[in-house]
C-alpha cells in the first residue's frame, strides 16, 4: 500500500515536471507547441486511416463488388490526402522545427544562464548543486523538445488507438484483451529500464565529470602552457583513466540486469501479441468461423496498428516519467532562491553615497570548513580613506573582500553602509558603490573597449571613458599601437587577428576597468602580481592621485605599495593584528615592521647586486 502511494506520488510529481515545461515553452514559443500538436494530429491521422479503414475499405469493396472506378477515385484520393500529410511534415520537420527550436532554445537558455548568474557564488562551491547544474544545462533542450513531443503524441496516439481498438472490438469484443500485453511490457519493463538507466547515468556523473575536465583542460588555451612545461600531463592521463575505469564499472554493474529486462520487455510487448492476435483470429475464422476472411485480414492489420501505437503510447508514459526525472534537476535549479537575494529588490531602498562602512565583530567560515576565515574583525573605511590590507597567504584578505561586496554574507558579526545593515540596501545598487578588480581577474574574448567598460560600447563618450581608463592604468601606450585600437580583439578564441599581451599588460587593462566605473569605493584585491614593483608603484599612486574623492582599499603583498595608504590593516589567520599608518605601524615595530624591513633588505640586496652587474658591465 505505502509503495502504491509512493509509485502514485511519484507519477503525480513527474507529470507536474512534464506540464512545468510545457507552460513554459508555451510561455518562450506558442507557435512552436501549436505546430507540433497539429503535426502529430496530421500523422496519427494517417496512420488510422492507412492501418484500418483504407484496408477495410478496399476489402470490403472487393467482396461487395464494388464499381472499379469509384476504388480508383478512392486510392486517388488517398494518394492526395497522403501526399499533402507529406509535405506538411517535412515542412515541419525540415524547415519550421529547426528554426523555432534555435528560437526556443535561445530564450530558454537565456533564463537558464541569467540564473546561473544570480545564483550566490558559494552554489559553484557546492558539489551537489554544481552537478544539477550542469545536468540542467545539458539536458534543458532536449527535455523541453522531448516533452512537447511526447504531450503531443499522447493525445492523438490515445485518439488513434482508441479508434483502431474499436474496430478490432466490433469484429471481436474479447480480441482487445490483447491490448494489455504491450501495456505490461512496454510500460512495466520499460518503466523498469528507464530507472536502471537514470540510476546507470547518475552514478556515471562524477566519473563522467573527471574525464569532461581533462577534456576541458586539455582544450583551453590558458592551460597549454603549464601542460607542457610539466609532467602534469601524466596526472591529468590518470585522471581521464580514473574516469574512464569508473564509466566502465558503472555499465558492467548493470549490465545483465538490463540485458535481463529488455528481453523481458520486448518479449512481453512483440512476441505475444503479434502471435497471439494472429492465432486467435486464425481460431475465430477456421475453428469457430464467426468472422470472415475479410475480416480477419482487417484484424490482422488493425492488430499490427494497434498494437504499435499501444507500444507508442506506453512509451510516452514511460517517457513521461524519464523526463519528469530529468527535469527535476531543471526545475531544482530554476526555483533555487538564492540566500543572496542577486537581483534587485524593488522593495528595498538604493544603497547610498559611502559615508561610512563599518565592520562590527565579523566572523565568516565557508561551507563545509572546519576552521573560520574572517574573525572578530572590526574596522571601518571612511570616505575618501585609503586602505590597505597586508599579511601572509590565507590571512583572510580576499575573504574580507567578497564579505564586503556581499559575495557571500557573514557567518557572525555585521556589516554597515553609514550605519545600516548592508543586507537592507538593494543588493544591484550596493555592489554598483564598488569598483573591483581580483586577483584572479578574466578577460574575456571581446574588445579591450568592452573588456574595460564590462559592457557594450555605444557612444563616442563610453571610448573616451575607455581611453582614459587606460592612460590611468599605463596601458594606453600599448594599445595604441595595435592596428585596431580599443577596438582591438583580445584573445585569439574568436579571431585570428586577437591580440594575446602579457601578463602584466592584461592586468593593467582589467584594472582600467575601476578607472572606468562611476564607483564610490574601489577594490584592487591583488591584481598586480605581474606588474613589476615599479609598474605596481606607478599605478597605486596614479590610482591616490585620480580617486582623490574616492575611497580605495588595496590588497599587496608588496609593502612599498602599500604605504601609500592612510591606514594599514595587518591581517594574520582571519585576524586584524595591527593598523595604523605606516609610520605607526613601523614605531610599533610589530609584524608589520618585521615584514615590511624583510622586503626591504631584498630590494637593497637586488639593487647592490644590480650596481654589482653594472660596474662589471662598465
Ligand atoms: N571558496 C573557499 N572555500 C573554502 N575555503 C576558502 C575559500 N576561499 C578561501 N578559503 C580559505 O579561507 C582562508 C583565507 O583565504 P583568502 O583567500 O581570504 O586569503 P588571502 O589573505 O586573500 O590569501 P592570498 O594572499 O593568498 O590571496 C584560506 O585558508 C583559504 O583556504
Amino acid at each position: 500500500m505505502k509503495r502504491l502511494r509512493h509509485t502514485f506520488q511519484h507519477i503525480k510529481v513527474n507529470i507536474a515536471n512534464n506540464l512545468f515545461i510545457f507552460k513554459l515553452a508555451w510561455s518562450i514559443h506558442p507557435q512552436r507547441v501549436v505546430a507540433e500538436f497539429a503535426v502529430q494530429a496530421g500523422r496519427q491521422l494517417a496512420n488510422v486511416f492507412f492501418t484500418v479503414y483504407f484496408m477495410k475499405y478496399i476489402i470490403e469493396s472487393i467482396s461487395i463488388g464494388r464499381d472499379f472506378q469509384q476504388i480508383i477515385y478512392f486510392i486517388i484520393l488517398t494518394l492526395v490526402l497522403l501526399f499533402a500529410l507529406v509535405l506538411l511534415d517535412n515542412w515541419y520537420d525540415y524547415r519550421f522545427k529547426p528554426l523555432s527550436d534555435l528560437k526556443l532554445y535561445e530564450k530558454l537558455y537565456f533564463i537558464l544562464f541569467r540564473k546561473a548568474a544570480s545564483v550566490e557564488l558559494k552554489c559553484f562551491e557546492d558539489h551537489e548543486f554544481y552537478n544539477k547544474y550542469t545536468k540542467a544545462i545539458q539536458e534543458a533542450d532536449i527535455r523541453v523538445s522531448a516533452v512537447l513531443a511526447n504531450l503531443s503524441r499522447i493525445i492523438f496516439v490515445s485518439l488513434a488507438t482508441i479508434s483502431i481498438f474499436a474496430v478490432m472490438y466490433a469484429i471481436d469484443p474479447w480480441v482487445v484483451w490483447f491490448a494489455l500485453l504491450p501495456i505490461i511490457g512496454n510500460f512495466y519493463f520499460g518503466k523498469k529500464l528507464n530507472r536502471l538507466q537514470f540510476q546507470q547515468n547518475d552514478e556515471r556523473i562524477p566519473y563522467q565529470r573527471k574525464m569532461d575536465y581533462v577534456n576541458r583542460v586539455i582544450y583551453l588555451s590558458h592551460f597549454a602552457k603549464e601542460i607542457r612545461l610539466s609532467r602534469i600531463f601524466s596526472v591529468l592521463r590518470n585522471t581521464y583513466l580514473e574516469g574512464y575505469d569508473g564509466v566502465i564499472s558503472v555499465i558492467h554493474k548493470y549490465r545483465v540486469k538490463a540485458g535481463v529486462i529488455s528481453f523481458l520487455k520486448i518479449f512481453t510487448t512483440f512476441t505475444l501479441i503479434f502471435q497471439g492476435v494472429l492465432l486467435y483470429g486464425a481460431y475465430l475464422a477456421i475453428v469457430k468461423q464467426s468472422i470472415s476472411i475479410s475480416s480477419f485480414i482487417v484484424l490482422g492489420s488493425a492488430m499490427v496498428g494497434g498494437a504499435w501505437s499501444l507500444i507508442r503510447l506506453s512509451d510516452s508514459f514511460v517517457e513521461i516519467n524519464k523526463n519528469g526525472i530529468y527535469i527535476e534537476n531543471l526545475k531544482t535549479f530554476l526555483s533555487y532562491v538564492s540566500e543572496i537575494q542577486e537581483d534587485s529588490d524593488p522593495v528595498k531602498p538604493i544603497a547610498p553615497p559611502i559615508q561610512q562602512l563599518t565592520f562590527r565583530k565579523l566572523g565568516f567560515t565557508y561551507d563545509g570548513a572546519e576552521k573560520p576565515s574572517i574573525r572578530h574583525i572590526t574596522m571601518e573605511v571612511n570616505k575618501n580613506e585609503k586602505i590597505a590590507l597586508v599579511g601572509h597567504n590565507g590571512a583572510g584578505k580576499s575573504t574580507l573582500i567578497k564579505l564586503m561586496m556581499r559575495l557571500y554574507d557573514p557567518t557572525e558579526g555585521e556589516i554597515l553602509l553609514n550605519g545600516r545593515n548592508i543586507k537592507e540596501f538593494d543588493l544591484m545598487s550596493y555592489r554598483s558603490l564598488y569598483g573591483t578588480v581580483f586577483q584572479d581577474f578574466k578577460i574575456f574574448s571581446m574588445t579591450i573597449a568592452e573588456n574595460v567598460l564590462m559592457r557594450d560600447v555605444e557612444t563616442e563618450e563610453d571610448r573616451q571613458l575607455v581611453i582614459n581608463a587606460l592612460k590611468k592604468s599605463r596601458v594606453y601606450d600599448k594599445v595604441a599601437t595595435l592596428p585596431e585600437g580599443i577596438d582591438t580583439m583580445l584573445t585569439k578564441e574568436f579571431d585570428e587577428q586577437g591580440v594575446v599581451l602579457s601578463g602584466g599588460e592584461f592586468q593593467k587593462i582589467a584594472i582600467a576597468r575601476i578607472f572606468a566605473q562611476e564607483a564610490e569605493l574601489l577594490i584592487l584585491d591583488e591584481p598586480t602580481s605581474a606588474l613589476d614593483p615599479i609598474a605596481e608603484f606607478e599605478i597605486f599612486e596614479s590610482m591616490m592621485e585620480a580617486c582623490k574623492d574616492k575611497a580605495v582599499v588595496i590588497i599587496s603583498h608588496r609593502m612599498s605599495s602599500a604605504m601609500l595608504a592612510d591606514r594599514i590593516y595587518y591581517m594574520e589567520d582571519g585576524e586584524i593584528q595591527e593598523s595604523g599608518s605606516h609610520m605607526e605601524l613601523m614605531q610599533l615595530q610589530g609584524k608589520y615592521a618585521e615584514l615590511f624591513l624583510k622586503q626591504a633588505e631584498k630590494y637593497v640586496e637586488q639593487e647592490e647586486l644590480a650596481g654589482v652587474v653594472n660596474l662589471h658591465e662598465a
